[in-house]
C-alpha cells in the first residue's frame, strides 16, 4: 500500500516529524482495530458495561487461536466512563474461536437494538468537546450517517433512566444535504426516540435563519413584535472531508488519493463553518472537525473562519481528555497548486504572480488555502490533530471555537434583539450570497462517505431564499387542531420538490387524542399539547408522536418545507382499528414506551417475575393460563388490549436481571405477546442467558440446520444488518391492521 503524491505532499507539509515518519506510515498499512461505544441511557450503558467487564473479559482472556494468544478486548483509555472499547481479531477468529464468535454474537445483537454503536474511535471525539446538556439548543450540520448525532443525542438524555427517556427542554437538528443519507440518519436515530429530535435536509453552508416565537413573558418591545431568530448553543461541523485520515479502513483511498482532494473542499468547509458562526448563541461552541489530515481542509479553514469572524478564538482545549494523545495544529503549509504535488508557493500572490495574466481569473485556489499573514495570532496550536501511530486509530482534525469573552455579553444583547428581518439582511452578505457548491472541482473529488457526492440532491439556494418573516403568514392553523408548519396545499406552493408529509400538531382536546389518553389512562400531565401526527390530512388516523414544546414552537414558526424537515419527535402510540361497532384500540409502541412511561398511571402497571419473561421470549403467544400466579390472575382479568407489564430485577440460578425492565404487552383472548421486535428479543435473551432463546431463533437454527452445513457459517460485521424481508417485527405479527398511513 503506497501512493508516491502522498507521502510527496504531506512530507511536504510537515505534519509529522522526520523520525516519526515511518511509524506513521506503517501504521496506516495496519487494518483499523474495531472498536464500538455502548451508547443508551446511563442504566442501560451500565449494565452492558458490567456484562463485559465481568463476562466476556473472562471468557475473552487467554484465548489461544491457531497457536497465538488473542488479546481480549479492552476499554478506550480516553473516552469517559469507560463505555468505549476496542479489539482486533480477524474474521477467522470471529467465525472459528466459540468464545470470540459468543462475544461477537453479544456485539450484533446488542447493536442492532442501539445499544452499542460500532464507532470509529476518533470519530467519537468531537462531541466529546461539545459538552452538550440536556436544555442545550444543538445542531449537527452534516450529520449522516448518525454517529455523532448518537452521541449528541445521548448527552441531551443524560437524565434518562433504563427504562424512561426523559423529555429534555432542548434540541437536536441533524442536518444532511444528502437526501438518501438523511434517510439514513432517520434509521440510525430510531433507535434513540427522543421528542427533541428534528432531522432537516439542506445545504449546511446557506441553512435558512429559523424564527422562533417571542416568548410571551419577554415584555422588550421589539422582541414582541417580532419572532427571534434560533440561536444554537452548541454546533458540530462534521464537513464533509476528502477523507484521507480513513485510509486504514478505506483501503480504496490509496489508490484514488490526489493531493488536489482538499484544494475542491476548503471553499465548501468554510462556508459551512461561517454559517455555523452566524447560527452561534453568544456563549455558544462550535466544533469542527473533519477525518482528513490536510491543512487545506483543517487550519486553512480555521485560520480563514476566524479571519473573517474575528469574534471567534479557538477554545484551549488540550487539558481535557488527558489520556488522549494529540498533536497541535501546525501553522506552516504549501497547498499544492497541481497534480504533480508542486507546493512551492509560499502564498497566493506568488503563484497568481508567477501566472500568465490572461490565466489568472481560471485560478481554482484563493488565498485562504495559504497560512495567513497573522497566522500567530491565531493560536492554531489550539487545534487537535490526531495521528494513526499515536495510539492505534484512524487520523481526525479537530477545532473548538467559542466566542471571546469581550464579545459575549454584548453578542446576547444583540443576539436576543438581532430580529429575524435582520439576519436574513445579513444573509445577502457576499459569502453566503448566490452560493453554490463548486461543482467542477467537487467532480474532481474522489467518492468517500464524508464527501458530497455531486449530483446527489445538492441542494443549491441563494440567500434571497431563505426563509422571510412573510413565510410567517404561510403558516397554516388547522381547524381542528394546533397547525402544522404549513398545510398541503400551502406546502405545495412553498416548496413543491419536498415531498414529505406535514406535521400537524393535535390540539389538546382532539376527542381522538382524549379516546386515547382515557383508554391508556394517562396522567394528567401528558403533554398533550405536544402531540403530532403525519398524513396529507392532519387527521389523527393512526399513530401518534411526541416533541417537546421547543420543538412544536420551532415546527409551528417555520415553513416546515422550506426548512425541509424529514422527521421530528418520537412515534409513541398507534391506533388498532377494532372490529365493526367496538372502539378503536390504542397501543403504546415499543419504542416510545420509555417516553410514555412517565405519564402511565402506576395501579395500569401489572408485575411479573423474571420466568414471565422467559415464557414470553421462549414463545409468540404463550397462553394466559400458563403463568404462575398472581400474574396469571392479573393478566385473565384484563381486557384484551394493550398492557404494560414491570418485570422486577432478580437474581435467579441461571441468570441476574440487574434492574427492572417494562415493556409493552398484547393480550388477545386468552394468550398475550411482548410488544417489541425480535431483534430487542434476541438482544435481551443474549444480555440475560448469553443465548438466543427466541422462537425466531430457534426456527432460524432449524432452517439452518435443514440447509446443510455450510448455511450454518454467518459472520455478520457489528452494525451489519441481518435485516431480511421475513425479519418483520412482532408488532406487525400481531397487530398490522394493513391500513398504514403513507408516512407512518
Ligand atoms: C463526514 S460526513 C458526516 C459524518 C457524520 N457526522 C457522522 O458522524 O456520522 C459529511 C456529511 O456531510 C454531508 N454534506 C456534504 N455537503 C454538505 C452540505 N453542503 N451541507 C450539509 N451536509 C453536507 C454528506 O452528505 C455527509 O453525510
Amino acid at each position: 500500500m503506497n501512493n508516491e503524491r502522498f507521502s510527496a505532499y504531506y512530507r511536504a507539509q510537515k505534519i509529522i516529524p522526520d523520525d516519526e515518519w515511518e511509524s506513521f506510515m506503517d501504521a496506516l498499512r495496519c487494518p483499523l482495530p474495531t472498536t464500538f461505544r455502548i451508547t443508551g441511557s446511563r442504566d442501560i450503558a451500565h449494565t452492558l458495561g458490567v456484562t463485559i467487564q465481568k463476562t466476556y473479559v473472562p471468557l475473552l482472556d487467554n484465548v489461544v487461536f491457531e497457536g497465538e494468544t488473542i488479546p481480549p478486548p479492552t476499554q478506550i483509555p480516553w473516552y469517559p466512563d469507560g463505555l468505549a472499547w476496542q479489539f482486533n481479531v480477524s474474521k477467522k477468529v470471529l467465525r472459528r474461536s466459540p468464545e470470540f464468535k459468543k462475544f461477537h454474537s453479544f456485539l450484533v445483537h446488542e447493536t442492532e437494538v442501539g445499544n452499542i454503536s460500532r464507532q470509529e474511535a476518533v470519530s467519537m471525539l468531537p462531541p466529546l468537546f461539545m459538552d452538550v446538556q440536556p436544555h442545550h439548543k444543538v445542531i449537527d450540520m452534516c450529520a449522516a450517517p448518525g454517529s455523532k448525532t448518537a452521541q449528541l443525542l445521548e448527552a441531551l438524555h443524560a437524565n434518562d433512566t433504563a427504562t424512561s427517556t426523559s423529555i429534555p427542554p432542548g434540541l437536536l437538528i441533524a442536518n444532511d444535504t444528502d437526501s438518501r443519507r438523511s434517510h439514513l440518519l432517520i434509521h440510525q436515530s430510531a433507535r434513540l426516540p427522543s421528542p427533541a429530535f428534528m432531522v432537516t435536509n439542506l445545504d449546511a453552508s446557506i441553512y435558512p435563519v429559523l424564527k422562533l416565537p417571542s416568548s410571551p413573558n419577554d415584555n422588550r418591545r421589539a422582541v414582541k413584535k417580532t419572532p427571534s431568530q434560533l440561536l444554537f448553543d452548541r454546533i458540530l461541523c462534521d464537513v464533509p472531508c476528502s477523507g484521507d485520515g480513513t485510509l486504514r479502513k478505506n483501503l480504496g483511498i490509496w489508490k484514488r488519493w490526489q493531493p488536489m482532494d482538499g484544494n475542491g473542499l476548503h471553499g465548501l468547509q468554510s462556508r459551512i463553518l461561517q454559517r455555523a458562526m452566524r447560527m452561534l448563541a453568544s456563549d455558544g461552541r462550535i466544533v469542527y472537525s473533519t477525518c482528513s489530515l490536510n491543512p487545506v481542509e483543517n487550519e486553512a479553514v480555521v485560520a480563514a473562519a476566524l479571519n473573517s469572524n474575528p469574534e471567534f478564538e479557538l477554545v484551549d482545549v488540550s487539558e481535557q481528555h488527558p489520556q488522549l494523545i494529540r498533536r497541535p495544529g501546525i501553522t506552516t503549509w504549501s497547498p499544492t497548486v497541481d497534480r504533480m504535488v508542486n507546493t512551492s508557493f509560499s502564498s497566493y500572490g506568488a503563484y497568481i504572480q508567477s501566472l500568465p495574466e490572461d490565466k489568472r481569473s481560471d485560478v481554482k485556489l484563493t488565498e485562504t488555502h495559504w497560512p495567513p499573514s497573522n497566522v500567530e495570532a491565531l493560536h492554531l496550536e489550539r487545534c487537535m490533530r490526531i495521528y494513526p501511530h499515536l495510539q492505534d486509530t484512524g487520523g481526525f482534525f479537530v477545532a473548538v471555537f467559542e466566542r471571546k469573552a469581550k464579545y459575549r455579553t454584548s453578542s446576547n444583547v444583540q443576539a436576543s434583539k438581532r430580529s429575524v428581518e435582520d439576519e436574513d439582511q445579513s444573509n445577502s452578505a457576499p459569502e453566503t450570497k448566490k452560493l453554490k457548491i463548486d461543482m467542477d472541482t467537487l467532480m474532481q473529488e474522489p467518492e468517500h462517505e464524508c464527501t458530497t457526492t455531486p449530483g446527489v440532491d445538492t441542494i443549491t439556494m441563494d440567500a434571497n431564499a431563505l426563509p422571510t418573516l412573510e413565510d410567517k403568514g404561510k403558516s397554516a392553523e388547522r381547524s381542528r387542531g394546533e397547525g402544522s408548519a404549513a398545510s398541503p396545499a400551502q406546502a405545495s406552493l412553498a416548496d413543491p420538490s419536498f415531498k414529505e408529509m406535514p406535521f400537524t400538531f393535535l390540539a389538546p382536546d382532539d376527542p381522538a387524542l382524549l379516546a386515547c389518553i382515557k383508554q391508556l389512562n394517562l396522567t394528567s400531565s401528558f403533554p398533550s399539547s405536544n402531540v403530532l401526527v403525519r398524513n396529507p390530512a392532519g387527521d389523527p388516523v393512526r399513530s401518534f408522536y411526541l416533541t417537546n414544546s421547543l420543538v412544536k414552537s420551532v415546527i409551528q414558526a417555520n415553513d416546515y418545507t422550506r426548512m425541509r424537515l424529514m422527521a421530528s419527535g418520537t412515534k409513541v402510540i398507534t391506533k388498532q382499528e377494532a372490529a365493526r361497532g367496538m372502539d378503536a384500540q390504542y397501543r403504546v409502541l415499543g419504542e416510545g414506551l420509555p417516553v410514555v412511561l412517565p405519564y402511565i398511571k402506576p395501579e395500569m402497571i401489572m408485575h411479573a417475575n423474571f420466568g414471565a419473561l422467559k415464557a414470553l421470549l421462549q414463545n409468540y403467544y404463550p397462553l394466559c393460563a400458563s403463568f404462575g400466579e398472581p400474574f396469571r390472575s392479573e393478566i385473565e382479568a384484563k381486557d384484551p388490549g394493550s398492557h404494560i407489564v414491570r418485570f422486577l430485577a432478580e437474581t435467579s440460578m441461571d441468570t441476574t436481571l440487574s434492574r427492572d425492565l417494562v415493556l409493552p404487552l398484547w393480550k388477545s383472548n386468552v394468550s398475550i405477546s411482548l410488544m417489541i421486535d425480535k431483534k430487542a428479543k434476541s438482544a435481551l435473551s443474549h444480555r440475560l442467558f448469553g443465548e438466543d432463546l427466541t422462537v425466531a431463533a430457534q426456527e432460524q437454527s432449524k432452517k439452518k440446520k435443514s440447509a446443510g452445513p455450510s448455511a450454518s457459517v454467518e459472520v455478520l460485521a457489528i452494525g451489519e444488518s441481518r435485516d431480511s424481508e421475513d425479519d418483520r417485527d412482532a408488532e406487525n405479527d400481531v397487530c398490522s391492521n394493513g391500513d398504514g398511513e403513507a408516512q407512518e
